[in-house]
């Protein structure tokens, strides 16, 4: 068996060793290669991000996602929840959502997708995930919704801010936080730019979503001086736009809602007419700002960003919800009667 093996060796010519080497070396490098380009592959494609709810309807924002080196802004709709088009770009994308103001029915066309998972958690309480990206949307927007519950607004934008920030910190992420033109109270500056800091009441009604969002803010930036963690902070001005609430609130879902009905355009289904109301909200909203423009030019310059007109495209999705709304109530059933000692009788 050996004097074969020795055969056989001595029988290969120098130029034949010399081949199989190449062949070898040519194995070598293609399998290194290839598990290089996987590397990378896998590195591209597993790229996280963790949303948290809100209910700003969709607005578009430009965000830098994607890796370092396609650095080209990208347009993601941080505000239509959850960025569209993200899981199918390759990303992992994680909603985290408390359901308070939040609707299953905003996701649901995600679900099932194999990048998107839905947890269902408050952001109060710590979260322990790994992410690369952060967006933090959570806390309702609408002025009866942040009210109804001023100190869960309260927690919600400082605790729940903090705990994203602890995260942030511990997996090197970078964070969004979604703000809010509220910072700005009732402005005495006209259009307000980002140089200014606010005219603010501090114990008014509006103060637990405007405060909240000012302290957010703050720590925002306390994290990034004290412990380097990547924040942006986005100042969003009223919107609207589709999945908004059908009881959002504000004046312009009012507005579409009651004209798609056809109702009387009051703004406040309590109140009259528009002059009425326009009159009332002037007395009793002493608090209410009066007046609120954002300077967009900045944004403009270094974003690209405009204003997007989504009027109309707001008008039909209320118009698709009333549809669904009226197709989908639930009227039970009258139960037949019962006969008992020969009368009627209804359950
Ligand atoms: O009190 C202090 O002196 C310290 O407070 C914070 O440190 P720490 O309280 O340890 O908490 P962070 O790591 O900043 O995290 C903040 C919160 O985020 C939450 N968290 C943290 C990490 C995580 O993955 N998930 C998560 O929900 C935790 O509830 C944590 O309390 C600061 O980061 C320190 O610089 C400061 O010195």
């Amino acid at each position: 068996m050996m004097k074969r093996i020795i055969w056989l060796i001595s029988g290969l010519n120098r130029r034949m060793m010399k081949l199989l080497f190449a062949l070898a070396l040519i194995a070598y490098i293609a399998s290194v290669w290839g598990t290089y380009t996987n590397m990378r592959l896998w590195l591209l494609s597993e790229r996280r991000f963790v949303i948290w709810s809100k209910e700003i309807p969709t607005c578009e924002i430009p965000v830098r996602k994607g890796s370092e080196e396609n650095s080209d802004h990208r347009w993601g709709g941080v505000c239509g929840f959850p960025p569209d088009g993200q899981a199918d770009d390759g990303h992992e994308v994680t909603v985290v959502d408390n359901f308070f103001t939040g609707r299953k029915r905003n996701v649901e066309h995600w679900i099932g997708h194999e990048n998107f998972e839905l947890i269902n958690h408050d952001v109060v309480e710590p979260l322990y995930i790994e992410v690369d990206q952060i967006y933090h949307l959570a806390s309702p927007a609408s002025p009866p919704n942040y009210m109804y519950n001023p100190i869960k607004t309260l927690k919600t934008n400082t605790i729940g801010t903090l705990n994203m920030l602890g995260l942030a910190k511990r997996v090197g992420a970078r964070l969004l936080l979604a703000s809010t033109s509220e910072v700005y109270g009732d402005p005495e500056v006209h259009p307000q730019n980002e140089e200014y800091w606010g005219h603010v009441n501090p114990i008014g009604p509006r103060a637990c979503y405007d405060e909240g969002k000012r302290v957010a803010e703050t720590m925002c930036y306390a994290y990034m001086k004290q412990e380097g963690v990547e924040v942006r902070v986005a100042r969003i001005f009223n919107t609207f736009g589709s999945r908004m609430h059908m009881n959002d609130g504000r004046v312009v879902s009012n507005f579409i809602l009651q004209a798609l009905q056809g109702e009387p355009l009051t703004g406040n289904p309590e109140e009259h007419t528009i002059l009425e109301f326009a009159r009332l909200i002037k007395s009793l909203a002493q608090d209410d700002p009066q007046r609120r423009r954002p300077d967009i030019r900045k944004a403009n310059m270094m974003l690209g960003w405009e204003p997007v007109e989504g009027l109309n495209k707001t008008i039909q999705y209320f118009s698709r919800e009333l549809e669904h709304q009226a197709n989908n109530q639930y009227i039970p059933k009258p139960k037949a009667a019962r006969m008992k000692k020969g009368r009627p009788r209804h359950n």
